[in-house]
């Protein structure tokens, strides 16, 4: 029946754009922990040198950038602000972490 082939069509088609989004999401996931890697040694090297966590100045450049890649890539520049603040935040987490262990071996 046509329905029947359409609906077969239909899955065969969405299994397809699942493979896709599967991939995009595995490259996420890889970026994200290079992302992490890199603000680590950032979170050590602030630490060691008496370095404020956060830089609102440096984040303030980063949304402008990020807002003007979004617009110009059709991604809503609301939703790009919103991910770059909710990693920076964890980033910023991370970094006041180390930097509690770094004086707590300082001191000990
Ligand atoms: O560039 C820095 O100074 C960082 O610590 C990295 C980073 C980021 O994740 O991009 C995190 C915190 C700062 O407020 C600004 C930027």
């Amino acid at each position: 029946m046509n329905e029947e082939r359409d609906m077969a069509d239909a899955r065969t088609i969405l299994a397809g754009y699942r493979a896709s989004i599967d991939n995009i999401d595995a490259a996420l996931i890889h970026m994200l922990a290079e992302r992490f890697r890199c603000t680590k040694a950032v979170g050590v090297l602030k630490a060691e040198h008496g370095l404020p966590p956060a830089d609102p100045a440096r984040e303030q450049e980063q949304i402008t950038r990020l807002r003007q890649l979004a617009k110009d890539a059709h991604l809503d520049p609301d939703f790009a602000e919103k991910f770059l603040n909710f990693v920076v935040r964890e980033v910023i987490r991370h970094h006041e972490q180390i930097a509690a262990s770094n004086g707590a071996s300082k001191a000990g």
